[in-house]
């Protein structure tokens, strides 16, 4: 019974990280393209283009449903932002600009946790 409290614990410690951390990216200066999912009107060959979509608000709303079992898994979907991101964009675009800086501020954020 004490390792389950200590693992459920440490669960419940992560869930907290994950949100905060997904705060601060959701507040970050260059999170502007990543806030919402990609609009498919606006961009229709992003459809085709990009397999999994991913975003900050999708994000949100997994973590708040615990669709994620482990911590692991909040990290796989923001990275997944960010390799879509510089599937779809150029490198030195606007929106290639703001995906590198937020995944470099993220994996800074990550490693502290
Ligand atoms: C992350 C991403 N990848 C590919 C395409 C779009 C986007 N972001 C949207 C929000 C976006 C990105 N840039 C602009 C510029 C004018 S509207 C608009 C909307």
């Amino acid at each position: 019974a004490k390792k389950e409290k200590t693992s459920a614990r440490r669960a419940k410690q992560d869930l907290a990280s994950c949100k905060n951390l997904l705060s601060c990216l959701e507040c970050h200066e260059h999170a502007w393209p990543f806030l919402l999912p990609v609009n498919t009107k606006q961009f229709p060959q992003y459809k085709k283009a990009i397999k999994t979509p991913m975003d900050l608000s999708t994000i949100k709303r997994k973590l708040q449903e615990g669709s994620y079992k482990h911590k692991g898994e909040f990290a796989s979907d923001v990275r997944l932002i960010f390799s879509n991101c510089e599937e779809f964009n150029e490198d030195y675009s606007p929106v290639g600009r703001a995906g590198h800086c937020m995944r470099q501020y993220f994996e800074q954020q990550w490693a502290q946790m």
